[in-house]
């Protein structure tokens, strides 16, 4: 527990700089006693009347929104900060009211979010003026705005200016804010009250209830999915939210700093701020793992927001789903900048199994193109022309050469019946086929080529592991993450794979397509076969390979917006292949260097700013940590700072006066210990429990506490972002040795659990199990 209420306030209420400010007043301190149980009684009833206004209210502009859906969504723009428009809230209203429709499909989450109304402000326009009389108004802050039949303001949505005081109030700078209320509630009902007063000598009739709405919300045991924090965003968390759409954000801090749920905020707030421009050019949210989406997945809907793309790394380029990842080292192999020089030789390079030259009679006449002229015509070709866009230029520079090896007649005779000739079309097709990025990784596969390719850029022992992973990709019919990135890089080389138009395909034709795949082109055939399929949900083929080809690889989509988490993950191939989908974008970037885990910063920061272009750049620091308890999180640090002196180290705010557990057992019984680690664990948190283990000893802690669908048993990587109420670390030392990221990695999984940790140190050796606690 936080160690007394008004000291919580006062260290949770920081300026971005760090400056102390003056924490507001909580129940306790301001009147020196709490609120009377039937004074908490009678604020929750005046509360709860205003509520079911709201809820009738909307009830009614539902039925209204029926009418107007259509357009309803377009409006509602504004990038004004200051004061609100009459006819701008106008426009914001209505458009809330339709939007209100997509909350109620979510009126299940009610329960486990704060509701609709979360928030009041009492205000004294009157404040800090000598003299003047109080002007008192009540305004009330929700996650939608909604007015009465006078066009009144019920709610004012929480993106709005007129609630930006709502998280921007401090005592030194009150903004006419007297008493700052956080309503706690269960679908529409109002369960509880916290209060925060900006002013030491507020008016008679004002009670002051609770210890604080952000304390509670922190002690809160952890779900399977993170939560909005649309009722406790603090005051340099606003600033990173609210902060001009144009260029690059940059939203940094150590761990538990809520830059994620900031930044996810961010893109609610864009939204709302210009809703013409992001919903129709849409945002983009990158995270680095589908457990990482599925965990953050509901916090926009919440906050009544359905049209944001969310992707993970291994899901960017449409028609490629990854979650397979290689070992660390080949994953710095397939994202370094050096890769490219392989895939660009793969790419420019000839067809295997196509043909080596050209035989054709033309006009009556014996035409013959040798290997060498065919190599140097592609290679001149492809200095102009994308591979699939080429068919055109290629076949104009083949007839020149066929014309060079003939030289009798007329030429234009026989450029004329070269042009369209079968047997030209049936080589081209053969020699020239339209290219799917993923067929160019497979031919890799091939030991030789790798090797061939890869000279000069990466070394012998990089391409044979290299063609190893596209021989186990045939094998399991599966992408690697890190192949994501690879193909998009080979998809902008070889441009889009182009249909052959239906109409001029003769006979012969057909049956040349029909056999196409052993020429490289499966997708053309699998792109048929996918639209012939009934559009867009593809059949899962039995055939690994097939598997591989499915479905068709898009052109990039362009965002308005791109938010990228865990940024400092992000290899240089990755940053290019965000940097295609983001050239005309603004960007937020959320990050934090302690928690690297690849290796090449400089590379990777170069990729970075390539894809981020000239744009202005402004950067948000967060030092406050929101997730750990103080005594998890001093752990942690002492752990990292070990080895990263510089690592930028949080505040944890929160006390439970539970150290975390060191246990040290045989390694022969790792899973009896961690059981019984587990075990201990359900009885002290009522929320999720991770097992984060080393992959030496996955398989045999897979079903640890299965049973009781709280426990999940994890490697550390995949914890990225995630949190849990307490962990059970599984041999620290082997988690550093193990990934070239090394005590980082430690440190990410050391940073997961908000109430309790327990860490299972294993001895190779010792033929002691269960020795004493350490330390
Ligand atoms: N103002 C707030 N009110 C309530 N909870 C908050 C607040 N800010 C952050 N949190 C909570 O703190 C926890 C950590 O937030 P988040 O995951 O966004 O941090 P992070 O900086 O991205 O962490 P990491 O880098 O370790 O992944 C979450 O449970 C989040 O809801």
């Amino acid at each position: 527990m936080c160690a007394g209420a008004p000291w919580c306030a006062v260290r949770l209420v920081r300026s971005r700089k760090g400056r102390a400010e003056r924490p507001p007043v909580t129940a306790a301190d301001s009147s020196g006693r709490r609120a009377t149980s039937a004074e908490v009684a009678r604020e929750i009833a005046t509360e709860q009347a205003h509520v079911d206004l709201v809820y009738a209210e909307l009830a009614k502009a539902q039925a209204r929104a029926g009418l107007v859906e259509a357009d309803g969504l377009a409006r509602g723009r504004t990038d004004r900060t200051g004061d609100v428009r009459d006819e701008e809230l106008t426009g914001l209203f209505e458009r809330d009211a339709l939007v209100f429709n997509a909350a109620r499909r979510r009126s299940t989450l009610d329960t486990q979010y704060e509701g609709l109304v979360f928030g009041r402000l009492d205000l004294d326009h009157a404040l800090g003026k000598d003299d003047a009389q109080p002007d008192r108004e009540v305004r009330y802050i929700g996650r939608l705005g909604v007015r009465d039949d006078d066009y009144e303001p019920l709610v004012v949505d929480w993106r709005a200016p007129a609630a930006s005081a709502f998280y921007r109030a401090t005592p030194v700078e009150p903004m006419d804010v007297v008493r700052r209320r956080v309503l706690r509630c269960k679908g529409p009902d109002v369960v509880g009250v916290e209060d925060d007063l900006m002013v030491t000598d507020p008016p008679d009739d004002l009670v002051v209830v609770g210890d604080g709405a952000l304390l509670a919300a922190l002690t809160r045991s952890r779900g399977a999915q993170m939560r909005d924090i649309v009722a406790t965003i603090q005051r340099h968390q606003d600033e990173a939210i609210r902060a001009p759409a144009r260029g690059i954000t940059e939203i940094t801090g150590g761990p538990g700093t809520g830059k994620t749920v900031v930044a996810l905020h961010r893109a609610a707030y864009l939204l709302y701020s210009d809703r013409r421009r992001f919903e129709s050019g849409g945002i983009l949210v990158v995270g680095p793992s589908a457990a990482y989406t599925a965990y953050i997945e509901r916090v926009l809907p919440s906050l009544g927001e359905e049209s944001v793309t969310l992707r993970s790394l291994g899901d960017v380029v449409d028609g490629v789903t990854a979650t397979r990842l290689d070992s660390p080292e080949l994953a710095a192999t397939k994202g370094s900048l050096r890769i490219r020089r392989l895939l660009s030789r793969a790419a420019g390079g000839r067809v295997p199994d196509g043909p080596t030259e050209f035989r054709a009679f033309v006009a009556g006449k014996a035409v013959r193109v040798d290997t060498r002229t065919l190599d140097r015509i592609r290679s001149q070709v492809l200095r102009n022309h994308q591979r699939n866009l080429a068919r055109g230029a290629v076949e104009a520079a083949l007839g020149e050469a066929a014309w060079a090896s003939v030289r009798e007649g007329d030429k234009a005779e026989f450029m004329d019946r070269f042009d369209g000739h079968l047997e030209v079309e049936a080589f081209l097709d053969r020699w020239w086929p339209q290219v799917d990025p993923r067929e160019v990784l497979l031919w890799l596969a091939a030991p030789e080529l790798a090797l061939r390719h890869g000279q000069g850029a990466i070394s012998p022992e990089e391409a044979e592991a290299f063609s190893a992973s596209m021989r186990e990709a045939l094998a399991e019919g599966t992408w690697s993450v890190a192949d994501v990135a690879l193909i998009d890089d080979l998809a902008a080389r070889l441009g889009p794979v182009q249909d052959a138009p239906a109409e001029e395909r003769g006979f012969y034709e057909i049956e040349e397509l029909e056999d196409v795949s052993q020429f490289g082109v499966a997708e053309v055939g699998g792109g048929r076969a996918a639209r012939r399929a009934g559009g867009g949900v593809e059949r899962q083929s039995a055939d690994p390979r097939e598997r591989l080809l499915q479905g068709r690889i898009g052109t990039p989509g362009e965002y308005a917006h791109v938010l990228v988490d865990e940024a400092q993950d992000l290899s240089p191939m990755q940053w290019r292949m965000l940097g295609r989908r983001g050239r005309y974008s603004s960007w937020t970037v959320v990050g934090d260097a302690a928690q690297a885990s690849w290796g090449d910063a400089a590379e990777a920061a170069r990729a970075r700013d390539e894809a981020f272009g000239t744009q202005p750049r402004r950067d948000f620091h967060m030092d406050t940590n929101y997730r750990n308890a103080r005594e998890i999180f001093d752990y942690a640090a002492r752990v990292v700072r070990e080895q990263v002196p510089d690592a930028d180290i949080p505040h944890a705010v929160r006390e439970t006066g539970v150290d975390p557990v060191e246990v040290t057992a045989r390694a022969a019984d790792v899973r009896t210990a961690v059981a019984s680690a587990v075990e201990g664990l359900l009885d002290e948190v009522e929320g999720s429990i991770a097992v984060v283990t080393p992959s030496r000893y996955a398989a045999e802690l897979a079903a640890v506490g299965e049973e009781t669908g709280r426990v999940v048993v994890v490697d550390p990587m995949s914890t990225k972002g995630l949190e849990y109420d307490a962990t059970v670390i599984v041999d620290p030392d082997e988690i550093v040795r193990e990934s070239p990221g090394g005590i980082r990695v430690l440190y990410v999984a050391l940073t997961r659990a908000a109430h309790r940790m327990t860490l299972v140190h294993l001895d190779q050796n010792g033929d002691q199990a269960g020795d004493p606690p350490r330390d």
